[in-house]
């Protein structure tokens, strides 16, 4: 039997009034943490909440063994909720304890940028020099901790490019990378990738701009990524850009916070 005590409690506006709510659950984890997230909703929705600097949140928490060692058997947490971003963090974390995250990617970029070596080295760290170019597509599933992330690995050779959109429609977010110390082919890079954004199908997906090969003398900088590619233009979607080295596993480990962000709960 698992016993969740699930404290709230607010003061709204008045100095010396307010209210106090208290609700306690008792049931599985899930029904606990579902019950967290349904009483997030009715917080954002409340004015006095909301305006109320004195706001404060208490959860109280006696967790499954399974969850915590016996010897932590107790979480209380007090956050200060003026800044509902706290709250957010906050939930993304419960989330991450309770439920499992998925994703669904596309790793899309011109021919030689070196997608299927990022996948490689996301996945089992390998890393080759003797790559075959990828025909079509391929897909891999990679799971992290509670994250699975489904990739599409898409071709990058002119023939297979117009099945981009196809392949990114619905995704978590765009993976595009580039060949960083490929200077010759930045241009075509970004007018590829600027046609394909501007497809109403992929309006408002997350895009993550790679600058892969960073391990070579001749790469761009980031700035450098940024500027010729276009990066600022872009308006309607979260952006990002990250500067990679498959060879010598150069900020994989960030590109892997940055997936995991942007993970959603499994339904
Ligand atoms: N120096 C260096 N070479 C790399 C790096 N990443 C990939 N490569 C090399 O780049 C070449 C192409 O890599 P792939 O991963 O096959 O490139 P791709 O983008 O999948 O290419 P297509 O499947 O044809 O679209 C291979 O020879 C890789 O070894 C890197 O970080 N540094
Ligand atoms: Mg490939």
């Amino acid at each position: 039997m698992v016993d969740y005590w699930v404290t709230r409690r607010w003061t709204a506006g008045r100095r010396g009034g307010g209210q106090r709510k208290w609700w306690s659950v008792t049931g599985s984890v899930r029904v606990v943490a579902a019950s967290i997230i349904r009483h997030r909703t009715s917080v954002a929705l409340s004015p006095s909440f909301a305006s109320s600097s004195l706001a404060s949140i208490a959860v109280v928490a006696t967790p499954l063994d399974s969850l915590l060692s016996a010897r932590v058997s107790r979480i209380f947490l007090i956050v200060s909720a003026a800044k509902m971003g706290i709250w957010d963090s906050f939930l993304n974390w419960l989330r991450s304890l309770f439920f499992k995250q998925e994703m669904e990617l596309s790793l899309i970029g011109l021919q030689n940028a070196g997608k299927t070596s990022l996948v490689n080295s996301i996945s089992t760290g390998g890393y080759s020099e003797d790559m075959i170019p990828t025909v079509g597509f391929n897909m891999r599933k990679v799971t992290k901790g509670n994250v699975t992330i489904k990739l599409w690995d898409l071709g990058g050779q002119q023939r297979f490019r117009t099945m981009w959109e196809r392949y990114c429609r619905g995704v978590s977010a765009i993976i595009y990378v580039v060949d960083a110390a490929d200077r010759d082919s930045i241009p075509i890079a970004r007018s590829e990738l600027h046609e394909l954004l501007i497809k109403p199908s992929l309006s408002g997906i997350p895009l993550l701009l790679l600058g892969n090969k960073i391990d070579k003398s001749e790469a761009l900088s980031k700035q450098a990524v940024v500027e010729q590619m276009g990066l600022e233009l872009i308006k309607d979607r979260e952006v990002c850009c990250y500067m990679i080295s498959c060879k010598e596993s150069i900020n994989i480990d960030v590109v892997m916070d940055w997936l995991i962000k942007h993970s959603r709960t499994a339904r």
